[in-house]
């Protein structure tokens, strides 16, 4: 039978997660796993489709894998998420903060595929949120978060374990991440 595995996108905000995500997606038919958040909806995003937006009751009634706080919300994930993509897939993606990504390693083992987003220069990140639309009270909270430095660096417990995408050019990453699909 063919292993069923997660792809966990992981990596610092404006990296690029979200975006290698709907590419994995849409090239190699993975199932996007959609998690839940405390925090509002971006202009463009939409419940269910995004993230299922809770508040913090319906966030603590939910029955999640792990949950984490980013930049002051909550964050969170499920394994029937996980499970609902493998009743068709063989591949789930997931995008998760490097404290998330830790917890499917020591969780799945071989069966969660870390893949760690960076860039080679940090004024990028917040040109792409600024590009992406996000409002500036936000960009600034973010960047002066806890949460941003950490996951500036790979964590030690992903030493050796995860995939490294410096994600500068597009076309590079998408050849990066042909390459480590090609040997799953
Ligand atoms: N290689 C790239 N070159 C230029 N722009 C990119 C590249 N990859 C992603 N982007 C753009 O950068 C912005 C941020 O990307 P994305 O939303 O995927 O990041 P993220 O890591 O999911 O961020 P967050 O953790 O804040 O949600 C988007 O507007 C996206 O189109
Ligand atoms: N550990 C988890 N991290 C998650 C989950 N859902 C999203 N995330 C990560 O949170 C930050 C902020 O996300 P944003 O959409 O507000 O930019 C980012 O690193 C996401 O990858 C989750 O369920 N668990």
């Amino acid at each position: 039978m063919e292993k069923k595995k997660v792809f966990v996108i992981t990596g610092a905000t404006g990296s690029g997660k979200t975006t290698v995500a709907r590419y994995l997606k849409k090239k190699y038919d993975m199932f996007k796993v959609i998690t839940h958040t405390t925090r509002t909806p971006r202009s463009n995003e939409k419940d269910g489709v995004d993230y299922y937006f809770e508040n913090r009751d319906s966030m603590q009634k939910l029955h999640l894998l792990e949950q984490v706080e980013y930049d002051h919300h909550w964050y969170g994930s499920s394994l029937e998420g996980l499970k609902q993509g493998w009743r068709n897939h063989q591949f789930d993606v997931i995008v998760l903060d490097t404290k998330g990504a830790i917890t499917y390693k020591e969780k799945l083992g071989d069966q969660a595929v870390i893949i760690f987003l960076t860039v080679s220069h940090l004024k990028k990140l917040a040109e792409r949120l600024k590009a992406r639309g996000d409002l500036k009270k936000a960009i600034t909270s973010r960047l002066n978060s806890a949460e941003y430095e950490r996951d500036l660096t790979l964590p030690p417990e992903l030493k050796g374990k995860a995939h490294v995408i410096v994600n500068d050019r597009w076309k590079e990453t998408t050849a990066k991440l042909d390459r480590i699909l090609r040997q799953k």
